[in-house]
């Protein structure tokens, strides 16, 4: 038998390993789906768009912008990115009446992504969450679905919300007296807020981080010596904010970092394995834990009778409660601990309402008060709206918790309205195509991330009406009027209001919460939460202008869209 020379090998060996990079390389170049438009130069480069975002991220800070300007640029309402190497191209979709129905009426051709649940896994495993929406999903939001229902709201939620609330108008004016007219962060001051409220409404016990974070302020007051510019930042305490909610704060952090890393999964990874994230996790999981089971021992020993009529008093409660019911009626041992994966359940469900239900509401705060700042006769409007309609306030009182409540008050409806619409706080929602589909005559295949835009304020782009799904066809007489022509980029809480001063809630879209079965679970317990802190933050302070360098409106993202700088400079009404 004939034996190949030693230098024919080294030459096929060779050629073997061009033909490999040569394929691996190539792999790595953007591969367009057929029929949906890009940007031809970016296809032809091994980054793909991601350079292009990347730029932009470091001059705006803001990826949304810079993605769903790609539909502009290529005047098309469906477009695709490519925004990592070696992976399939990513779906843009910026049409927001065909968003809408996606969202809420084609969730068996879009789900949630897994880039979405790569993200939270880690963290929280068993919550509903990371799930698809399939019966699993259904069924623990059917299990929880207490926790967002009105009875519930009003009896726990509520006179929590007030409590809080007030708690942050007294923090404000401690701190306000020590700034003596200067400036000051106040983004603490929304998030430890929040953290105190949704921490009683999820596990019924009190923090008292708003009260110890005025105290500090106080204790604080008379031995400061403030700079001599009133247009100086003041000296003011750092809040100290409670362990449970720095530990919130950097998962969160991790999320959000993993979120816009190209190899999700490793940064991830990585990130897991740092000491800080170890101790914070043993530390959650420790405190959780012993909360659930101290619960269960309090409960195990009520009958089902008692059980039954048991008042749900916070999240817990009403998890731990409906456990033990179904125990009992199963046959099982209540006075036993629950089985790893119950407790599992319980134990991610409440900590995800914790992550999701705790920087979101301070983000829409802060941006609502940079939004008075900026407005100063909008802000003049409301406070007289409010004034006009709460008679406790002129009386020396603050108004009660039903009155900010059960008043209607036009100006502040469509004031909150249009601070969600502009604050955009979740700036883009993403899927993944379960089947092969059509968007506006465009084929999507299978797997696809798909990039919806919520965003109520982008000039809707000349789309032929037969191209659209029949539902979306269907409700073109709800998006009669969803692009203003004097444009939508200002500020203009009084687009909401109809011709007679009434509020006109349908004379937008409205997505800031999502739409459909993956719409926000919290989306109530936000909405009073905001109302109750708006009434009060501008009844109690008339919100002055900050010098220049202090009153940027720029965004930045971290999970959620937040303002790059909060400050306030405060005058006590
Ligand atoms: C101003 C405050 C808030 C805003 C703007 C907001 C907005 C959103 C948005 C846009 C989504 C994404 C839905 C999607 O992917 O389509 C979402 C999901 C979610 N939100 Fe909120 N949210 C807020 C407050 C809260 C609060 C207070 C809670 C909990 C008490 C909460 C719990 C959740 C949960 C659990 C999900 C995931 C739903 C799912 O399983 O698909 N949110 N929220």
């Amino acid at each position: 038998m004939d034996i190949l020379p030693l230098n024919h090998i080294h030459s096929i060996a060779i050629g073997f390993v061009v033909f490999i990079l040569y394929y691996v390389v190539k792999r790595a170049y953007p591969h367009p789906y057929p029929g949906i438009p890009y940007n031809a130069a970016s296809a032809r480069r091994f980054w793909g768009d991601s350079s292009g975002l990347l730029d932009a991220v470091k001059k705006t800070q803001d990826p949304a912008k810079f993605i769903f300007q790609q539909s502009r640029s290529l005047d098309s309402p469906v477009v695709q990115l490519f925004l990592a190497p070696f992976s399939n191209p990513t779906i843009v979709i910026d049409d927001v009446r065909e968003v809408k129905d996606i969202l809420s009426n084609r969730t068996n051709e879009f789900d949630r992504a897994p880039r979405t649940q790569d993200a939270y896994r880690p963290l929280l495993p068993h919550c509903s969450l990371v799930k698809a929406t399939g019966p699993g999903f259904k069924n623990q939001r059917r299990f929880w679905e207490g926790v967002t229902g009105t009875p519930f709201l009003r009896r726990v939620a509520e006179p929590k919300i007030y409590r809080c609330a007030l708690g942050v108008i007294d923090l404000l004016r401690a701190q306000a007296t020590m700034a003596g007219g200067r400036p000051f962060y106040c983004f603490d001051d929304f998030d430890v807020a929040a953290f105190e409220l949704i921490w009683e409404v999820v596990f019924g016990t009190t923090i008292d981080a708003i009260n110890n974070a005025r105290n500090e302020v106080l204790c604080a007051t008379p031995d400061t010596v403030q700079p001599p510019s009133l247009d100086s930042l003041a000296r003011i305490p750092v809040i100290q904010k409670p362990d449970m909610c720095d530990a919130v704060s950097f998962f969160i952090s991790t999320v959000a970092e993993s979120l816009k890393s190209v190899s999700q999964t490793w940064h991830l990874w990585y990130l897991r394995q740092k000491p800080a994230y170890k101790r914070k996790l043993a530390f959650k999981n420790r405190t959780i834990d012993a909360l659930i089971e101290s619960t269960r021992s309090k409960l195990a020993g009520l009958s089902e009778g008692q059980l039954m009529e048991l008042e749900e008093t916070s999240a817990l409660v009403t998890g731990v409660r409906r456990q033990l019911l179904a125990r009992i009626r199963q046959g099982q041992r209540v006075n036993v601990p629950f089985s790893p994966s119950v407790q599992a359940e319980i134990h991610d469900e409440l900590f995800m309402l914790l992550v999701a239900g705790h920087e979101t509401k301070a983000v829409l705060l802060s941006w609502s008060v940079k939004f008075l700042i900026a407005n100063p006769e909008k802000q003049e409007k409301l406070r007289k709206a409010l004034v006009d309609a709460l008679p406790e306030w002129s009386n020396g009182e603050q108004p009660s918790l039903k009155a900010i409540l059960s008043t209607s008050i036009p100006y502040l409806e469509a004031y909150m309205e249009e601070s969600m619409r502009v604050a955009n706080t979740s700036p883009r929602l993403v899927r993944r195509t379960t089947t092969d589909t059509q968007v506006l005559g465009y084929s999507i295949p299978k797997n696809a991330t798909v990039l919806l835009n919520p965003y109520i304020g982008t000039q809707p782009l000349n789309i032929p009406e037969h191209l659209r799904s029949e539902n979306s066809r269907n409700s073109k007489g709800n998006f009669e009027s969803y692009w203003d022509i004097n444009g939508m980029d200002d500020f203009q809480p009084e687009r909401w209001l109809a011709e007679d001063g009434s509020f006109y809630p349908r004379q937008f879209p409205r997505l800031a919460f999502s739409a459909g079965p993956r719409m926000c679970y919290g989306r109530n317990l936000a909405l009073l939460e905001f109302r109750v802190n708006l009434v009060l933050l501008v009844l109690n302070f008339k919100f002055e202008s900050l010098p220049k360098g202090l009153d940027s409106m720029e965004s930045q993202q971290r999970l959620f869209r937040m303002p790059r700088q909060c400050y306030v400079r405060l005058s006590p009404l």
